[in-house]
């Protein structure tokens, strides 16, 4: 029974009021700064060349900040409201002491040149000197205390929040869109530090906010002239810092791509995968000089950065400092005049380097809390960024599947600049039906894969379940009814039961059924034969057991080190040890365990779950599947076209529509793709065949489209 195909290109759809096809974002949706991709907040740091430029309104980057900021202190005061509360009170604390000191000082050195010091005044003032003393020394030290313990609360929670953010994508495009990979980069980097460097900033800024009114209020009294002065000598510093603050954030942004690149390569360097065609190929070389290279383009920038506010703060230093020296020369001259006592001038110097320290290190602080909260910016546009695919409000359970699952005149591309994968694709997958879904290399199998666990959405058509379009349903109770085994599964450098018990993570303590599974996918042999049965760790990267979590005994000396691969052997019951690898074919029945651990699912999608497996092993596996499938629902995507010789519906894609359907025998029997397929395959194995005549060479002519019919496509 042959498709209908769909002819030709897409209908021109009509144009929205932006003069874009519905269902298409604009570039730039109204209210985002340029350089601003969709699905991110309005108030978002903006992104691209002319990041960091004046681009965002001043008005609106202020509002940015004072929300970045309130969010930040919220998240302190979540984090420890008694350690926020302790940190902010020590560091007011430390403020007032040196206003505190100075006037005690300038008391003091009067009363003495009055001669007007009597025993217990002085003892008194002595006494209040070395109690400030005592707490100028403490007070800074339980402040830093407090700063530590804030940031790593505040740092805890902010990751739990970046990654909670991470997960609500519903899909897989933002985990392929670079500017949002670039955005999650700069979040994550900055995420977890920047809300406790912001908590320390906006105090640091109330700090010598109270530090410097206290002296220029000792100013005002000495020498009032001199408060306006100082003040205006430290303008140009404040406004220069901020500027610098926003082109520092802007170069972090524009080097985010060569950063994310150079770390690229910096994993590939020592990536053990890579290490063998590195090797062989001798392309290490190479691929340092990549690496090297973006670092230099990084560093430049840096650089330029740097100098410029060397250039920019050293003049706006000696600008103050000439003011601050001038007035200096005044009070000499005043005091030698009478005008001033000996308390007073060293008052005066006080209050002078007092009110400009603090108003250097407002600027400095206000820069920093500045630059950090563009930062932050990436960090709360990650966590308000809008959903990549859209769930309505309310979504409907998704129904266990009764009749099946239908797709319906599906286009779909992976985004507008790449070519229609899938070009209007009809496909019915009947309940309890094994299917079998053949197609060359690049026919659009595995996107459609993709697409019934509504990793995307298509760009038009739909997919039903049981008559339900699959975006109205709760894509979590859509997943939860699906089981599935990747093209591309993972292998996580975890332990065996835990690499089977992540396929249902509510079991994943359930020894008896991850066993159950193993056995299913013919893994319970190799795994059971592991130095650690399944509690080995599948991986080199990490030595078994040397782990700080949920192990408080793990480290007995409490030097994190735990003698490491000294000697402890990695046999059952011995203490750490290195973990180990399994073969690919090993692999994927791992993966296979992890699918079946999920039971009976409604649907069952197996993308190759036989490419890597021995024919002895395929054998098993499939005759496994076979009977697992049975009365089930269940799409089996395979080159290997002898595996699926008894699916009850064959499914040939090419051009990314339905060229075929059928059974085996009604497909060979229409002399289609197909059968041109299933032919050059029966093709390879019969030349090899005993009374062939001559020996058949092990590569014959052509021999690539023998073994697997995985032609390129055309
Ligand atoms: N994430 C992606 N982004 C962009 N293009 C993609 C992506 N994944 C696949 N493609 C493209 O979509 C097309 C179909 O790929 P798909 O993986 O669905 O083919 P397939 O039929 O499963 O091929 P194979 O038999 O080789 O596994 C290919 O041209 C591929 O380049």
């Amino acid at each position: 029974m042959p498709e209908p195909v769909a002819s030709g290109p897409p209908p021109a759809p009509a144009a929205g009021p932006s003069g874009l096809p519905p269902g298409l974002p604009p570039d730039l949706p109204p209210g985002l700064p340029p350089g601003l991709p969709p699905g991110f907040p309005p108030g978002s740091p903006p992104v691209g060349p002319s990041a960091g430029a004046g681009d965002a309104a001043p008005r609106s980057r202020a509002r940015a900040s004072v929300r970045g900021a309130a969010a930040a202190l919220a998240l302190a005061w979540r984090a420890g409201p008694w350690l926020a509360t302790a940190f902010a009170l020590l560091t007011l604390a430390g403020a007032a002491l040196p206003v505190v000191t100075a006037w005690l000082t300038k008391s003091a050195i009067d009363l003495i040149a009055r001669g007007a010091a009597t025993a217990p005044a002085l003892t008194g003032l002595g006494a209040a000197l070395a109690a400030c003393g005592v707490l100028a020394a403490v007070v800074p030290q339980a402040a830093r205390y407090a700063r530590e313990e804030t940031g790593r609360r505040v740092g805890l929670a902010a990751q739990d929040r970046l990654f909670r953010a991470a997960e609500r994508f519903v899909g897989l495009a933002r985990f392929e869109d670079p500017v949002f990979l670039d955005r999650l980069r700069m979040a994550q980097q900055h995420g977890a530090t920047t809300p406790g460097q912001v908590v320390s900033a906006v105090l640091g800024i109330a700090r010598t906010t109270v530090t410097g009114a206290g002296f220029l209020g000792s100013l005002l009294v000495v020498g009032p002239w001199m408060a306006p002065v100082v003040v205006c000598a430290a303008v140009p510093s404040l406004a220069a810092e901020l500027w610098l603050a926003r082109r520092r954030a802007a170069m972090l942004w524009r080097i985010g791509p060569a950063e994310r690149r150079e770390f690229f390569f910096r994993e590939l360097l020592v990536n053990v995968q890579a290490a063998k065609e590195m090797r062989l190929f001798g392309t290490g070389a190479h691929l340092r000089e990549l690496m090297n290279g973006r670092r230099r383009a990084a560093n430049a920038e840096r650089g330029r950065t740097d100098r410029r506010e060397l250039r920019v703060q050293g003049a706006a230093g000696t600008f103050g400092a000439l003011a601050a020296g001038g007035g200096l020369v005044w009070a000499l001259h005043a005091a030698a005049g009478g005008g001033l006592t000996v308390g007073d001038v060293s008052l005066f110097a006080a209050a002078v380097a007092g009110v400009q320290g603090a108003l250097t290190g407002l600027a400095v602080e206000v820069a920093a809390a500045h630059r950090q909260l563009l930062l932050f910016g990436h960090y709360l546009a990650v966590l308000g960024g809008e959903p990549d695919l859209p769930v309505p409000p309310l979504p409907r359970p998704a129904p266990p599947l009764r009749r099946g699952v239908e797709l319906r005149d599906v286009w779909f591309r992976y985004s507008p600049e790449h070519p229609w994968t899938l070009r209007g694709l009809n496909l019915t997958i009947p309940y309890g039906e094994a299917v079998g879904l053949v197609g060359r290399n690049g026919a659009g199998k595995s996107t459609l894969v993709k697409l019934l666990c509504r990793m995307y959405d298509p760009e038009r058509g739909e997919i039903l379940w049981d008559g339900t379009d699959i975006r109205e349903l709760d894509p979590a109770g859509l997943r939860a009814r699906i089981g599935a085994v990747f093209q591309d599964y993972m292998q996580y450098d975890m332990t065996a039961a835990e690499n089977i018990g992540l396929g249902d993570v509510g079991r994943i303590g359930d020894r008896a059924r991850i066993e159950a599974a193993a056995r299913g996918a013919g893994a319970h042999g190799f795994v059971a034969a592991l130095p650690r049965g399944y509690d080995t760790l599948l991986s080199r990267l990490f030595f078994q057991g040397d782990d700080l979590d949920g192990d408080p005994d793990g480290d007995p000396d409490g030097d994190l080190d735990g003698g490491r691969g000294g000697g402890a052997g990695n046999g059952p019951g011995g203490g750490q040890g290195t973990g180990v690898l399994l073969s690919g074919g090993q692999w994927q029945r791992l993966a296979l365990a992890r699918a079946y651990l999920r039971g009976d699912r409604d649907l069952l999608i197996l993308d190759e779950p036989g490419s890597g497996l021995d024919a002895e092993a395929e054998h098993e596996i499939h005759v496994g599947l076979r009977e697992h499938r049975r009365g089930r629902t269940s799409v089996l995507v395979s080159h290997r076209l002898g595996t699926l010789r008894e699916a009850g519906l064959l499914v040939v894609l090419d051009g990314g529509r339905v060229a075929e359907q059928g059974t085996h025998a009604e497909l060979l029997a229409r002399g289609g793709l197909y059968a041109h397929l299933f032919g050059l395959q029966a093709q390879g194995y019969r030349a090899a065949e005993p009374g062939d005549g001559d020996l058949a060479p092990a590569f014959p002519p052509g021999a690539g489209n023998g073994a697997r019919a995985d032609l390129p496509g055309t």
